[in-house]
């Protein structure tokens, strides 16, 4: 590819993505060898690169096509030495607003090619909704964003499925793409992570291996539980993980459970994931759900913006759906679609049409055993005199509390509810949950002890 043609790529491109980011993204890359329809566009760092890949891959595929049309894909490639040259300003030949740096006849020696994971770029910090089972995670996902000097070293992000460790990553990287363009940042899953350490054993580059990780300033690996078990591999990520500490490079982690929870994970690996932040992202509650479908029905609006929805849907939703917040998007996004198709608006009956699957599937199994439990916690007295023989009425409308409970959220039989409460006849049961049902209409402190409680089972 010649000067010229690069040069007019450019001046397309700028009009396309903006003064911005043509100066940030654009301009930077340089072209290198076209081989086999594939152009190399050599970049100053994986992050980079993964950024650009994913943001802006089509746009300049489509101009490059314009200039030469036997080009059908693109490969990045990292030249470190460009670190410097993408900070640095333009020759003056060059300060045109479209000026981009000058082709180079192809990849540097001994450069990788990029094939880390790509980031979603809809993963970022502002829509990231923040409430108190995350608030910590996310602070702490704020702070190693800034790019600053590293503090706790690693950051260990753990928490169940769906509940936002791999967004928070991706935040992290993007901000830091953004913050600290310079710096060379590589995120990539504990499998990838694996599957290039076999590849290199198997090609005997092992030296390029560790010459790439071990010159990344900030190193992230998602769902560190996959090395698990497999000796070889963690053996490397032990090794790797001390050479980055020793320099002061920030590493994030994320994992399914915390470091010392993950079965048949050495014990040396498990204390040096332990030695920094350990932060756990807990399972939703119902304003942070609730948050999160408004953030996501604002993003719906835009592709459905005649849709209307009830007032109550949200909450409905938010009260129900408990499982974790990939479920709750898939729900939303479905519920959208649906109502779009048939041309009705989001009511409760369609919702509940709409969703049956879902919502039986979340229907939160509660135990005897758990509602016992909370309910002595609730009226602060002991399992055992809950469910004792004693008749004192500080037990007994516990008690009846609680079997009414049982009544109502688990598909326990009277009978069986007995069985549990120290083998009482179901008759005495059912007068329990007679009795309960009638102070809920006239006692407001019943009724709010059973709303309190409900929703703590709930949750
Ligand atoms: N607090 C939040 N605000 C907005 N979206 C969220 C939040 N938490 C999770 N999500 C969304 O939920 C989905 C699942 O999140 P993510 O993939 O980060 O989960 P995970 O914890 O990495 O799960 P897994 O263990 O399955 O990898 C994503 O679409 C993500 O954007």
């Amino acid at each position: 590819m010649t000067w010229d043609q690069w040069g007019e790529i450019g001046q397309r491109l700028l009009k396309t993505v903006g003064q911005n980011n043509f100066t940030t993204w654009i301009k930077p890359l340089t072209p290198g060898e076209i081989r086999d329809g594939i152009l190399t566009l050599n970049v100053p760092t994986n992050f980079f690169g993964n950024y650009v890949s994913q943001n802006f891959s089509e746009l300049i595929l489509h101009e490059v096509r314009m200039a030469e049309p036997t080009v059908n894909r693109l490969n990045f490639a990292i030249t470190p030495q460009m670190a410097e040259t993408a900070e640095a300003p333009a020759p003056a030949a060059e300060q045109t607003s479209a000026a981009l740096a000058k082709p180079t006849p192809a990849v540097a020696p001994g450069s990788a090619t990029l094939n880390t994971a790509p980031l979603d770029s809809r993963f970022t910090f502002d829509n990231f909704v923040v409430g108190k089972p995350n608030e910590l995670a996310h602070a702490a996902a704020r702070r190693v964003a800034e790019g600053g000097a590293v503090t706790f070293n690693p950051l260990f992000l753990y928490g169940g499925v769906g509940l936002g460790k791999t967004h928070l990553m991706h935040a992290i990287a993007q901000e830091l793409a953004i913050r600290k363009p310079e710096m060379n940042v590589l995120y990539l899953s504990a499998e990838q992570f694996m599957y290039r350490f076999v590849q290199a054993l198997r090609d005997r580059k092992m030296m390029d291996f560790k010459e790439i990780f071990r010159s990344v300033d900030v190193l992230m690996v998602d769902d560190v539980q996959f090395i698990a078990g497999k000796d070889s591999t963690q053996e490397e990520f032990f090794h790797t993980f001390n050479a980055l500490v020793d320099q002061h490079k920030q590493i994030i982690i994320s994992a399914d459970r915390a470091p010392g929870e993950i079965k048949d994970l050495e014990d040396r690996v498990k204390s040096r994931l332990q030695c920094g932040l350990v932060v756990d992202l807990h399972p939703t509650d119902y304003e942070l759900r609730l948050g999160i479908l408004q953030s996501k029905v604002e993003v719906q609006r835009q592709s459905y913006p005649s849709l209307v929805i009830e007032d109550g849907i949200l909450e409905f939703l938010a009260h129900r759906i408990t499982s974790n917040v990939r479920v709750l998007e898939g729900a939303l996004t479905r519920l959208f679609a649906f109502a779009s198709l048939v041309g009705r608006e989001i009511n409760m009956e369609l919702t509940q049409d709409c969703l049956a699957d879902v919502l039986r599937a979340s229907e939160r199994k509660v135990s005897v055993e758990e509602i016992q439990r909370k309910v002595s916690e609730h009226y602060n007295i002991r399992l055992s005199d809950m469910i004792g023989p004693k008749r004192l009425r500080s037990y007994a409308r516990p008690r009846q509390v609680a079997m009414y409970l049982c009544k109502q959220m688990t598909s326990r039989s009277l009978p069986e509810i007995g069985r549990r409460f120290g083998g009482r006849d179901h008759t005495t049961v059912m007068h329990g949950v007679r009795r309960i049902e009638e102070l809920k209409q006239t006692d407001g402190q019943i009724a709010e002890d059973l709303e309190l409680l409900r929703r703590a089972l709930e949750s």
